[in-house]
């Protein structure tokens, strides 16, 4: 990784959920350099999403620290938390929680409302989320449908748009694939990757699908960057 900073970083990190003294994460260290393309593999119920949730800064760390994008996100508070992720983070959800009755245009414009930095990076934002709908294989007329019209892959592709309008540094993605067969997996992957090159965000994205692996510059074991069994109740 030489002298370039990460993008994000977790150093000596643990966490447990309150009650649940038979699963917790320990996670000595792990990053991700800028415009690194990492795929993050582990079975159900290792983490993955509990590991996600610490990066955004939904849940705190027990100990340890977090950067993203040189930030330490426990030195800030839960609102300046939310701004940051809104900023920082383009999140594409395993579900996409796209809202069904909005518009694919006001569903991909939505992170813009919520901060001004990313904003910003937005001229023109109705066109910038055609462009985005174009790019990644939408039909032109899909923009202004109910997103919760759509097909299944065509909402990924919504779920991706909004993760990557304002160009934020850091993408996350928690099995946005799994619905989908293997020809338009890797149709969506090689989009979603020429957008995120585009607008220079780095990729994280965490499933337990194997397959996955040959389109990615790096990828890791759940069970690598975890150390379950070094923890106490
Ligand atoms: N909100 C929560 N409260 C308490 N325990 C939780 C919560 N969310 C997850 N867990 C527990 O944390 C452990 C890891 O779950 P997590 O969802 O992070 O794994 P995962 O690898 O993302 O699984 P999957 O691939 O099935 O989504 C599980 O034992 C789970 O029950």
């Amino acid at each position: 990784m030489g002298s370039i900073a990460p993008i994000l970083s977790l150093k000596d990190v643990r966490y447990q959920w309150p009650g649940r003294a038979s699963f917790g994460l320990e996670v000595p260290d792990f990053s991700v350099a800028p415009a690194e393309r990492v795929l993050l593999l582990g079975e159900s119920g290792s983490g993955k999403s509990t590991l996600l949730s610490l990066i955004c800064g939904t849940i705190t760390v027990k100990s340890g620290v977090i950067t993203v994008a040189g930030t330490d996100i426990a030195s800030l508070s839960a609102g300046q938390r939310d701004r940051f992720r809104a900023e920082q983070i383009g999140l594409i959800f395993q579900q996409f929680n796209l809202l069904p009755y909005a518009s694919v245009l006001d569903n991909i414009i939505l992170p813009l409302r919520f901060t001004r930095l990313r904003r910003a990076r937005v001229p023109a934002p109705r066109e910038t989320a055609k462009a985005l709908c174009m790019n990644l294989g939408l039909p032109k007329n899909a923009v202004s449908a109910q997103a919760g019209t759509l097909s299944v892959g065509q909402q990924q592709r919504v779920a991706a748009a909004r993760a990557l309008i304002g160009a934020p540094p850091l993408i996350i993605a928690d099995e946005p694939t799994s619905a989908l067969d293997a020809a338009t997996q890797a149709t969506f992957l090689s989009l979603l990757f020429a957008q995120a090159d585009e607008a220079g965000s780095t990729l994280l994205m965490v499933s337990h699908d194997a397959r996955l692996a040959e389109h990615f510059d790096r990828v890791i074991q759940m069970s690598d960057v975890s150390e379950p069994a070094r923890l106490t109740a």
